[in-house]
Parts: structure tokens; sequence; C-alpha cells
């Protein structure tokens, strides 16, 4: 057992947190014209009319989060702050539709160039070229002198969790195809490191808060898979938040280092029945339903202690249970609505069955890229959810609303008013997750670095400002 050893909160409440998440996209234009165009022109003219209001290819949305063309022209969506998984889901999905919205008008641009084609944007995580690109969860933690060794713990944990929590994918290999839970995971390169271009690890501990250094770190998880179904992403934010708390409340952890972290996360990959063995640094060797069991367990065991016991957490409690249920049992029709790895793998199956066809067959891998596809009419997860095949967690309210409107109970609702009122008097404004600014006005910058706060006169002050000039 190993002791997390954790500074008492100090003016915050513990049961807080901030969550965002970061989903880069996979773009591909669909066309016959033989002229060849760039990844970065199809970028181009998707964001056309994002440059034409915003100035840039990178901006702050009304609804506070963040939109831009990351590097290997990869549309990305940051989130907005958030303190619910509700709100972050609506969030998460509101940016689905956000990038959607951008296709029609990026289409039109490529007709005007000369090319007809249509574009695709998938919410998935590699490309027919072998490229991996990311989604990225954040978790506000409180600052610790022994943050590498904090962030470290949660490793056992992040490596097999994919086994509920992946996207599933059909692996291809030179000696044949097989399905795997998670299509990130074979592109893991580390356990922590501080750089994202030249490594690729499960935590990247760059040290940026966005935040009151002094108080907090950012916990950024980078070895997660983009989630379509949103129980499957309230359960990896959720689960996560969970064992996290945890952490945090220095309780006595099981002792579950792994010898070997990227041997760990592949080989659970790639083992469907949840019992290939992963080897810890004490020699003991676990699948990773022990492990995960292992986690269910000591959540259960804090409930009404650190984690105070609500509907969401039963929720999320009960899917995991069942999640690590239907790995054990190989029966998924406890979850086959619910996580994506399962949702997906008995679409796959029913598909191959019909067509009598090997994994690896191009028809598919269609099938798949379907499954990522945001687009409501190609999108197969929207069909499955309108035919109450996929279970939803938020409204369809909430997701409209969230596409222009910020979470209210966080800095977000700040940032979200500024833009708003500052696109419709027609300022120019810098914004980022801590500041906002009026461009050329002779006041100060606000600097925001509390994100839990959702008030501030200073901001009033320059809402007016906007509402007088
Ligand atoms: N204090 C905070 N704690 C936790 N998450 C935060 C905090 N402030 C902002 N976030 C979230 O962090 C994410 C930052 O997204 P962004 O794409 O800008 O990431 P980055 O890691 O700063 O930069 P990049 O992707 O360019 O490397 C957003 O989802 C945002 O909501
Ligand atoms: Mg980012």
């Amino acid at each position: 057992m190993i002791p997390t050893d954790i500074p008492p909160p100090l003016d915050v409440d513990p049961a807080r947190r901030i969550f965002g998440l970061e989903t880069e996209f996979g773009l591909h234009l669909d066309s016959a014209d033989s002229r060849a165009v760039t990844p970065e022109e199809v970028a181009g003219h998707l964001f056309h009319s994002v440059v034409q209001w915003g100035r840039s290819s990178n901006v702050f949305l009304p609804n506070a989060s963040r939109l831009y063309i990351d590097v290997g022209a990869h549309p990305e969506y940051a989130t907005a702050e958030c303190d619910s998984l509700t709100d972050l889901i609506a969030m998460d999905k509101a940016g689905e539709r956000i990038v959607q919205d951008l296709v029609a008008g990026g289409e039109e641009r490529l007709r005007a160039a000369g090319v007809d084609g249509q574009i695709h944007l998938y919410k998935n995580n590699t490309d027919s070229a072998g490229n991996s690109y990311g989604c990225h969860e954040n978790y506000l933690v409180r600052r610790r002198a022994d943050f590498k060794a904090f962030a470290s713990a949660l490793l056992p944990f992040l490596v097999t969790r994919q086994i509920v929590t992946g996207a599933g994918c059909i692996t291809r290999t030179p000696q044949g195809a097989h399905y795997s839970f998670s299509p990130r995971a074979d592109h893991m390169w580390e356990g922590l490191s501080s750089a994202t271009t030249r490594s690729r690890p499960m935590i990247n501990t760059r040290d940026e808060p966005h935040a009151n250094a002094e108080l907090y770190r950012r916990m950024h998880v980078i070895v997660g898979d983009s989630t379509m179904a949103e129980p499957t992403t309230l359960l990896k934010m959720g689960a996560t938040d969970l064992v996290l708390r945890i952490m945090e409340a220095r309780a006595v952890l099981p002792e579950l280092t792994l010898a070997r972290e990227m041997q760990a996360i592949r080989d659970v990959a790639h083992d469907l029945t949840g019992q290939a063995t992963v080897e810890l640094a004490d020699g003991r060797r676990l699948t990773a339903v022990e492990v995960q069991q292992t986690y269910i367990d000591l959540v259960r065991s804090h409930l009404g202690g650190v984690i105070e016991r609500t509907a969401e957490v039963d929720a999320i409690l009960d899917l995991w249970q069942r999640g690590v249920d239907a790995v054990r049992t190989q029966d998924l029709s406890g979850v086959e609505t619910e996580l994506d790895w399962a949702i997906k793998y008995r679409l796959i199956t029913r598909y191959q069955e019909r067509l009598g066809c090997a994994l690896d067959d191009a028809r598919l891998a269609r099938l798949e890229l379907a499954f990522h596809d945001v687009s409501p009419e190609r999108g197969l997860v929207a069909k499955l959810q309108a035919q109450g095949l996929v279970k939803r967690i938020v409204p369809e309210e909430a997701i409209v609303r969230a596409m222009t409107t910020a979470p209210e109970t966080t800095r977000a609702r700040l940032r979200g008013a500024f833009v708003t009122r500052a696109l419709e008097s027609g300022h120019d404004f810098t914004v980022d997750w801590v500041h906002l600014k009026i461009a050329g006005s002779s006041g100060t910058t606000v600097l925001l670095k509390d994100p839990f706060r959702s008030e501030d006169a200073r901001v009033d002050a320059l809402l007016d400002a906007l509402a007088q000039s």
C-alpha cells in the first residue's frame, strides 16, 4: 500500500473540480477530382467563415470554448471549463456540431476553387496513414511538490481503463486483423513527459495550470480515446475523477505500480478477453479486469467518506461495474448501448456476419469510420441514438444551448459573456483561458486566475465598456 501525500485543501471545496476536453478531429476530403488538394487547404476552406469573424483560425467562441486548426491540419475543439460532467458532455457534443456546421461552407469554398467533394470530420484517433491524434482530458488538481509521483500513481488506472472506456478498433497486422479495445494504445510511447511533439506520453506534465499556479496544477491526460456515446464520456471522465478524488484525499492506494507500462497498455488493448496479465513492479501478475475491479472496490470503500454518494456517482459506478463484468463474462449485452468499444464491436461483427467477409475487409473499415463521422446524416452514432440503440445522458436542448452559451458556474461564463458582447458590438479583442482584453484599449487586461469564479466586477466593467464605446 502506498500513501498519497496531499496537502490539506486550502480554500476550495475539494469536491469541486474543473474539467475540460480537447478533441482533434480527423479531416478527410472525399472527391473524385484528380487535382490534389492538401489537407491544409481543406482545413483553410473549412475555417474560412471562422477567420472572417474571428480574424484568425484560432479563436474563442461565444460558448467560451476554443476552436483552432492544430498541427497536421486537424480541427481542434477544446471545451470551456466545466465543473460538472453533464455540462462537459453537453459542451463536448456541442463541439461536434460546431465543427460539422463549418462543412457546408467549406465545401462551397472548395467548389468555388473548382473542387467538388464532401468534407468528412471524424471524431476518432487514427487515420488510414497510421497517424494518431488525440483527445485530451483536463482535470484541475491541487498543486503539490511531488506532482510527478502523484501523476505516476494514476498510470495503472489509465493503462487498464481502456477495457471499459476504449473506443474499440479494427487493428490490422501482417498476421491479419483483430479487434482491440483502444486505437490510441499502440501510439503511446511513455508514461509521463512534459513534451507532446517529440514524445507521446499518457500524461503530459507540462506545468501550465491555466489558473493560480500557487494553488493548482492541470492534470493533462492524453492517453484517452475520443468517445462518441455520452455514457462512455461520462465513465471516462467520471471514473478518472473518482480515482483522483481518492488520491487527493491522502487515502492509501492499493499497490498496482506496473513493471512496464508501455508493454502493458499494448497487451491490454489487444486482448478482448481481458485475461491477459500485466506485470506489476512487485512481480505479481494481474489481469486488466482485476486491476479495474480493484479500483471499483476502492471507490466503493470511500463512498460516504471521501466520495459523497450522489446519483451521478452511483451511475458511474454501475456502468463501470457492468463494463468490467461484460469483459469478464464476454457477454456484452449489458453495455452494448453505452460503451463505445462494445457498441462498435456489435455493429462490426453483425455486418461482418452478414457480408461473410474477413475483419480486414474495406467495407468494415468504412463502417468503422461512419461510427466516428460527426455528420447528423452520415454518422452512425447519431442514427443509433435516434433509434434508442445508443443511450444519452444530456437532453438535446442542453447540447443546442451549449453551442452558443458557456457553462454558468465557472470562469467560462465570464469569457462567454465577453466574447459574445465583443462580437455583437464589433470590438476587436484578445482572449485566452486566463485573460480578457479589448484590443487597442488603454484598459488593463483582466486576469482570471480562479477557474471556479463565475462572477467578477472587473468583467462587468469590461462589458459596460463594450456597451458604451
Ligand atoms: N484551470 C483549468 N483546469 C483544468 N482544465 C482547464 C483549466 N483551464 C482550462 N482548462 C481546460 O483545458 C483545456 C485547454 O485546451 P487547449 O487546447 O488550449 O490545451 P493546451 O493544453 O493548453 O494547449 P495545446 O492543445 O495547444 O497544447 C480546455 O478544455 C479547457 O477547458
Ligand atoms: Mg489542445
